[in-house]
């Protein structure tokens, strides 16, 4: 099956792509997920995901709030009942061996008048054999608090502590659903080494998180969740070649730019460079996109010349961020509700 969105981004509903295909290493997956549902009332949480994931990589998992991610956690945890094939590790979830699983849920709410050591100790206890407490917070970057109360800690630092809790028992697979939500940058680092460190060592991580910068480095391969179903997935790099749409310039203006200016600006550019552009009004100001490092000046030009006073110029490549806007219709949306060009034609090759 294709691992890229062929079907309707859009919502209409065709079923969700499979999360495997060539950009699946070879090797006996380690997470295996066939036709998962999980409907809560009315609510389709899961609605027929496909997914694979083999040794040793980094899975991310991606998708708006309410998208599903953490329902497929916990239906891959045992920690929710699911329809559907479920195997970790060739068995049935709740069948398979704790000490071989680390979990940091989305919330979680340990003892509040434990310091983080303890809570470190104490989780490594209920395993036969547990990592070092304190290179264990050394890791998460803890060592320094490591004798405050969790409930006096920041919520930076509670993650942290979290996060400490969930590998103390060298896991071969590693579930992370957002461990970097309201942790400074440099902890986020210390998060994204010690993720790398442990997939170095050939633990298996499921990472869901809302930072797409953080699952552009660390992802081997990325599932896009979109209403309980997978629109698209891949290897980063890929999904951003075929959805992450052109490089573009944006000009910050001091005041909202017009559709009238757009089209001045694209006629410019069309005489310039002989290009089709496509420009837009954005709440900050204009984007040109398909700009390529040697048109900006003469894109620059074009603005000047439409009489544009900016204030600032960025140029950037497509990331997965893009991806990600494209395909669950925010980039649309953040301009006001303009649903001219839905999402479904962006995926089908419609304007880059
Ligand atoms: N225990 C529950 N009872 C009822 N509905 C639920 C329950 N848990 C999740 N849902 C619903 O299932 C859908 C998927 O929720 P889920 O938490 O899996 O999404 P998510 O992608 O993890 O979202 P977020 O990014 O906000 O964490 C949502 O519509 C949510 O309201």
């Amino acid at each position: 099956m294709d691992e890229t969105a062929t079907a309707d981004a859009g919502g209409s509903g065709t079923a969700g792509a499979d999360a495997g295909g060539s950009d699946a290493p070879a090797g006996d997956p380690v997470v295996v997920g066939e036709g998962v549902r999980k409907a809560y009332g009315d609510v389709d949480a899961l609605d027929g995901v496909d997914l694979d994931v083999a040794a040793g990589e980094v899975f991310g998992l991606i998708g708006p709030n309410g998208a599903g991610k953490t329902t497929l956690v916990r239906a891959l945890t045992g920690t929710t009942e699911a329809e559907g094939d479920l195997r970790v590790f060739g068995a049935p979830p709740r069948e398979v061996d704790p000490s071989r699983i680390g979990l940091l849920p989305q919330s979680f709410d340990p003892p509040a008048r434990l310091t983080a050591r303890e809570l470190v100790d104490y989780y490594g206890g209920l395993y036969d054999a547990a990592r070092d407490t304190e290179a264990v917070l050394d890791d998460v970057g803890m060592a320094d608090d490591a004798d405050a109360w969790y409930e006096t800690l920041s919520g930076g630092q509670k993650r942290r502590t979290c996060v400490a809790t969930a590998v103390v028992n060298d896991p071969d697979l590693l579930f992370l659903d957002e461990p970097t939500t309201g942790i400074d940058p440099a902890g986020r680092r210390a998060i994204h080494r010690l993720i790398e460190r442990l997939a170095a060592d050939g633990t298996t991580v499921f990472l869901t998180s809302h930072a797409m910068d953080e699952v552009e480095r660390l992802a081997d391969r990325v599932a896009m969740l979109r209403d309980g179903r997978v629109v698209a997935s891949g290897a980063p790099d890929r999904l951003v070649a075929e959805h992450g749409g052109a490089p573009r310039l944006d000009a910050a203006t001091a005041g909202p730019a017009t559709e009238e200016t757009a089209a001045a600006v694209a006629a410019g550019v069309r005489e310039r460079l002989g290009d089709d552009p496509s420009v837009e009004a954005t709440d900050g100001g204009l984007r040109v996109r398909g700009v390529r490092p040697e048109a900006i000046g003469a894109a620059v030009d074009a603005l000047d010349g439409a009489g544009v006073a900016f204030d600032s110029l960025s140029w950037s490549e497509p990331s997965l961020e893009d991806v990600y806007l494209r395909l669950t219709g925010e980039e649309y949306a953040r301009r006001g509700g303009d649903t001219e060009e839905t999402p479904a034609a962006a995926v089908d090759g419609g304007e880059r």
